[in-house]
């Protein structure tokens, strides 16, 4: 396990871009301009990742993009975009962020790539390639030498490969849109019961988190963490960022947030036993008449103590009592989400997901994920899958990265 190419320092690697096509320009995008932000939520919305039938594409809000490209210690100059020379229109971004992971026993200093994009009209240029050449360089400028990245597609070697699942919030939607389909011998009626939820939350303490509330649950998450093969390691500032957003965010109404926190404090001991957190990202429905908006919530962390203290934490006993806890948690989550009206609530079979998909009705989905580490080799990770693609309820996953 380790670093793959040969060490090198940032004196060797050049200060010029990379090469490019002759009508194309590198330039560094300023997020800090609203401007900007908007021109590249505008291209996002545009171009961005859509579901192989074409028939969603990802409604990033330019407050997504606040959140997700401006975490403390983010660089302009790793927001990169293409524009067209003599037009100066966008036509490719690519971005990075700086993130310290641990992969089994090591700690790494890498970057995370997300959001690769590049015009519908200019695909299969292998403008890709040349992106991820260019925003390599500008990371290895900052004496960064792996990266954490991932992708729907199979590249070389993913570390781990988890799966979608979705619990439907709203169910008559996401059959008059098609996502949802009927299952054989289930009527519209029995399936609209099978998913009804409550509208009240059920766990005894369970509030918003506050940022007075982070030492305490910045603690529960790194000790829950520990269970994992690879995590990311957040400095407190980070943290804070993460699951409550900046200042603005977190002046938001609940219905408005796109980062959700929740702690459980026990109304004895008003000591903080659990976290659950997820974002919000809609989807645009393409070619719908009812409807032209999908709202998704997916899992984002959680952490728990409910495996702490029972000896060996794999033991039957503890991961018994950490599904019990689970289910309960991610059951008030969906309450929550619901509340909130959202249509479908989203989760991967990382972290220790497996313990409560089932329980929970979350379904599989058609969708991987590929989880994948730049100049580093490490031995696979579970993703919660055994070798059929269901659910692996004896080997949850060691993956405790989520990325967004
Ligand atoms: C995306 C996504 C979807 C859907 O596409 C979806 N849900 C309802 C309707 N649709 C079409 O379902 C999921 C379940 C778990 C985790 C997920 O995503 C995890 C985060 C993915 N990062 C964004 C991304 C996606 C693909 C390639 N690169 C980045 C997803």
């Amino acid at each position: 396990e380790g670093p793959i190419d040969k060490p090198k320092t940032t004196a060797d690697i050049p200060d010029t871009p990379y090469p490019m096509l002759k009508e194309f320009e590198w330039v560094t995008m300023d997020l800090e301009q609203r401007e900007q932000l908007s021109e590249v939520h505008e291209f996002l919305h545009a171009n961005y990742v859509e579901d192989k039938d074409s028939t969603f594409r990802f409604a990033y809000s330019p407050e997504f993009f606040e959140w997700a490209l401006k975490p403390p210690g983010w660089k302009k100059e790793w927001h990169v975009g293409v524009r067209v020379k003599s037009s100066k229109k966008l036509v490719a971004f690519i971005s990075a962020i700086p993130a310290k992971l641990r992969v089994r026993s090591k700690e790494l200093q890498t970057v995370e790539i997300n959001f690769l994009v590049v015009h519908k009209q200019l695909r299969n240029k292998r403008l890709a390639p040349v992106l991820i050449k260019e925003i390599t360089r500008r990371v290895n400028k900052h004496d960064i030498w792996q990266a954490l990245y991932t992708a729907g597609v199979v590249l070389p070697s993913p570390v781990t490969t988890c799966r979608y699942t979705h619990r439907p919030l709203n169910w008559p939607k996401l059959y008059d849109i098609g996502f949802s389909g009927l299952r054989p011998g289930e009527t519209k009626a029995s399936t609209v019961a099978k998913y009804t939820i409550g509208s009240t939350t059920k766990v005894a303490g369970l509030r918003p988190m506050k940022v007075e509330d982070v030492d305490e649950v910045f603690e529960l998450f790194e000790k829950y963490h520990e269970r994992f093969d690879i995590v990311q390691k957040f400095t407190k500032p980070e943290f804070i960022h993460w699951m409550l957003g900046d200042a603005q965010q977190q002046k938001l109404a609940i219905k408005d947030k796109i980062i959700v926190s929740y702690v459980v404090e026990n109304p004895e001991t008003h000591k903080i036993t659990d976290f659950l957190s997820f974002y919000i990202l809609p989807f645009t429905v393409l070619e719908d008449t009812k409807y032209d908006s999908l709202n998704a919530a997916y899992l984002f962390y959680y952490a728990t103590d409910a495996d702490f203290g029972k000896g060996d934490r794999f033991s039957k006993e503890a991961t018994a009592a950490l599904t019990k806890r689970l289910e309960s948690l991610v059951s008030d989550g969906l309450v929550l989400a619901k509340n909130m009206d959202m249509d479908v609530f989203n989760a991967l079979t990382s972290q220790d997901n497996v313990l409560f998909l089932n329980d929970l009705k979350f379904g599989l989905g058609d969708g991987f994920l590929n989880l994948y580490l730049f100049n580093y080799m490490t031995f696979p990770i579970k993703g919660g899958l055994q070798e059929d693609n269901e659910f692996d309820l004896v080997n949850r996953s060691g993956v405790g990265v989520v990325m967004l």
